[in-house]
C-alpha cells in the first residue's frame, strides 16, 4: 500500500551507507518512483562526478548539486537518494525540511570502506574529498558531518549487518506502518 502522505522521502548519509541501493527497494515497496541526485548531476553536466571535480572543482559540483536537490525536493511520491554531501549547504537542508521524512542511513567507517572499495561506481562517482582517501577520509567526514546529518534526520537507521531489503522494510514499517 502506498503511503498516505504523498510528500517525498529522502535518504541521507555518508558514501556507501546504501542510499542508492535502498532507494530502489523502497520505491518497489511503496510503488513510488526513485531518483538519484548524483545521476541527475551527471546528466545535467554531461560528465561523471569525477570529471566535474577534476575539470571544474568541488564548488562547481556543489552548485550543480544544489540545483538538483531543489528540483528533486519539489517532487511528490518519490524516494530521493541524495549524494553524501547534499546536507552541507543550508539551502539544501531547507529544501529537505519539506519532505515527509529524511532518513539517515548509518554504518561504521570500516564497513563503509569495505563497501566502497568493491563498488564499481566508486572511480566515477567518488573522487577524494580530503587529502586522505580511504578509511581515514571516511572518519574525517563522519566527524564533520555527523551533527549535520543528525540535525536533518527525522529517522535514523543503522545499516550494519543488514541486507538492503531488510533496511527498506524497516523504513517502510517505520514510516507507513
Ligand atoms: N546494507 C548493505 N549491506 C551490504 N552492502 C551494501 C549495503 N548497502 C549498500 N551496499 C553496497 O555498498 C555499495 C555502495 O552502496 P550505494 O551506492 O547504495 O551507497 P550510497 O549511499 O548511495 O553512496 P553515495 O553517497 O556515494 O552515492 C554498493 O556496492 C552496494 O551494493
Ligand atoms: O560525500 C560526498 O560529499 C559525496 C558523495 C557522493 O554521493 C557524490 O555526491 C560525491 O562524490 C560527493
Ligand atoms: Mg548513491
Amino acid at each position: 500500500m502506498p503511503p498516505i502522505d504523498t510528500r517525498s522521502i529522502a535518504l541521507i548519509g555518508l558514501r556507501g551507507t546504501g542510499k542508492t541501493t535502498v532507494a530502489q527497494l523502497l520505491a518497489l515497496r511503496t510503488g513510488w518512483d526513485w531518483v538519484d541526485a548524483d545521476v541527475e548531476v551527471e546528466l545535467s553536466a554531461g560528465k561523471s562526478i569525477a570529471a566535474i571535480f577534476a575539470d571544474d572543482g568541488e564548488a562547481a559540483f556543489r552548485d550543480l548539486e544544489a540545483k538538483v536537490v531543489s528540483e528533486l525536493c519539489r517532487r511528490s511520491q518519490a524516494i530521493l537518494a541524495l549524494g553524501g554531501g547534499a546536507v552541507l549547504r543550508k539551502e539544501n537542508r531547507d529544501c529537505l525540511a519539506g519532505c515527509q521524512a529524511v532518513v539517515w542511513l548509518k554504518a561504521t567507517p570500516e564497513t563503509l570502506a569495505g563497501r566502497l572499495e568493491t563498488d564499481s561506481t566508486t572511480a566515477e562517482r567518488r573522487p577524494n574529498l580530503t587529502n586522505h582517501g580511504g578509511r581515514t577520509e571516511i572518519e574525517v567526514l563522519l566527524d564533520q558531518r555527523d551533527p549535520i546529518y543528525r540535525g536533518c534526520a527525522t529517522l535514523e537507521v543503522d545499516t550494519e549487518e543488514k541486507q538492503p531489503a531488510e533496511i527498506a522494510d524497516e523504513i517502510y514499517v517505520a514510516l507507513v506502518g
